[in-house]
This record gives C-alpha cells, structure tokens and sequence, in this order.
C-alpha cells in the first residue's frame, strides 16, 4: 500500500459494529509478501516451535512472568511493516514504546487453527497482525458461560464443554492488517476454526465492506473459501523486558 494512502487516518478501516477493530486490505505488496516468506522460510530450523496444530518463531525474545530478555527484531521484519505502523500512529498511546519489541509467526496449514483464547497479561493490548498466502477466518467468543457453551461426553466418558458458535468474525485476506486494540482484546476470546474450508455464508462477518469480497457481499453470492497454508505475523509491545547484560569475564 501506498504510504499516502493510509493518509493518517484510521478510522476509515474501522470494523462497523466493533468497538476497536480496524482492517485494512493490501497493507503491504505482493514483492513486500514474498520478501517476508523468504526470511520467514529460511530461519533455522530450531527457530521452529512446533506444536500440535501449528507451527511458530518467536522473534524480539520468548515473553515469561519475569520479563522478555530482549533481542532487537530483525530489519527484515521492520523495515517494510515500521514506517506504515507510525504513520498510522497504531502505537503511539504507549509511552514506553512506540513500535512493537515483538512478533510471533504462526504457520497453519490448511485444516489447522487455533483454540479459542486470549493473548495473556504480557502483551500491551494493541494487537496487529498481517497475514500472508491464504485468508483465514478469526472468531470471536464471549467468555464461555452456561448460555454459550455446550456440554459433551467425550470418548472416556469426561464431561468437556465447547464453544457453540461465534459471536462474529473477521476475514483476513492475505496481506492485510488487522488492528486489534484494549476492549475487544478483554471482552472476547479469539479463534481459528480447524477447517479446510470456510462457508463465509455460515458466518457472521463483520469486515466484509472492507474486504476484496465486499461485492459479492452485495450480490449475495454464496462464497467458499479453500484455505491454503497461512502465515501470520502478529507484532505486539510486551512492556517487561530484561536487557540481555554483557558479562566481563574477569582476566586471570
Ligand atoms: O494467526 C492469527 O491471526 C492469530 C494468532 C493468535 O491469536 C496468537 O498467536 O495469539
Ligand atoms: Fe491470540
């Protein structure tokens, strides 16, 4: 996207009906996409956090209770994403910091997801993240309680409960930015359904003006969505750091 083009000025891609959700399509270039996969699929294999249903690289450090030792974020990760970040002033109401110190990379599969959940106490409650190669549907759940959740016997004969439906959702398109900020972060858990496919009809989407779908949105178009492998790279600010401090090794 074209610098101008975000023009300061926020609040034309918030998410109507959301308190604090801002999407905007095309944040960044098709070359600017394929130069992030480059790093992103030549970091060490270590660099790989693999998990059940997905796969990760942290980067700027592994938040704890204790604090983040921090490591300054690659350029890579910077130098494309930063200036875009402070025109639109999307951190500027941190006064420590005002650009993330951190980026998590999750990398589904088509088919994989994420629980519902929310991102914990480390965080600063400004979220962004891009997404890269396939567009993947994000749901929001109201805190579970007796009226959203459903009770089942799993296989061992142990009670489970489960989420019933989303309240709504957001469509991230490949290269697109989602802005996510202090209420809606609090008041609602965040998922991704493990699904191959997404019915955006069964949805309750609420971005789609904002989207590339916005006509068909207007024509009714019954639309399915094949999801494909997806990147994300979701940039925070986590406020308690530890600088990493340079021993002397005293001289014998
Ligand atoms: O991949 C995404 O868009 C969401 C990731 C997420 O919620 C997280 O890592 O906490
Ligand atoms: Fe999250």
């Amino acid at each position: 996207m074209n610098d101008n083009a975000l023009n300061f000025d926020l609040d034309k891609f918030r998410v109507t009906d959301v308190d604090s959700a801002y999407y905007i399509k095309d944040f960044i270039t098709k070359k600017e996409e394929q130069e992030l996969l480059n790093k992103i699929y030549s970091a060490p294999k270590p660099k790989w956090v693999v998990l059940k249903n997905r796969r990760l690289q942290n980067w700027g450090g592994v938040p704890t209770e204790r604090g983040m030792l921090s490591e300054s974020l690659p350029s890579w990760l910077t130098t494309c994403t930063f200036p875009k970040f402070s025109t639109l002033g999307l951190f500027n109401d941190c006064e420590k910091f005002k650009l993330p110190n951190h980026c998590l990379i999750n990398e589904y599969e088509s088919g994989q997801g994420i629980m519902p959940h929310e991102d914990g106490p480390f965080y600063y409650p400004t979220v962004v993240t891009i997404s890269l190669k396939s567009h993947t549907i994000l749901d929001f759940y109201k805190h579970l309680n007796s009226m959203n959740c459903i009770m089942a016997k799993a296989n061992n004969g142990e009670s489970k409960s489960y989420y019933s439906a989303p309240e709504f959702s957001l469509l991230l398109e490949p290269r697109s930015l989602l802005v996510l900020k202090h209420d809606l972060y609090k008041t609602y858990l965040h998922g991704i359904q493990e699904v191959k496919f997404d019915n955006l009809n069964e949805k309750n989407i609420l971005n789609y003006n904002l989207t590339d779908m916005a006509d068909d949105f207007e024509t009714n178009n019954c639309t399915i969505l094949k999801r494909d492998t997806r990147i994300s790279l979701t940039y925070r600010i986590v406020e308690k750091v530890v600088k990493a401090k340079l021993f002397n090794v005293a001289k014998k």
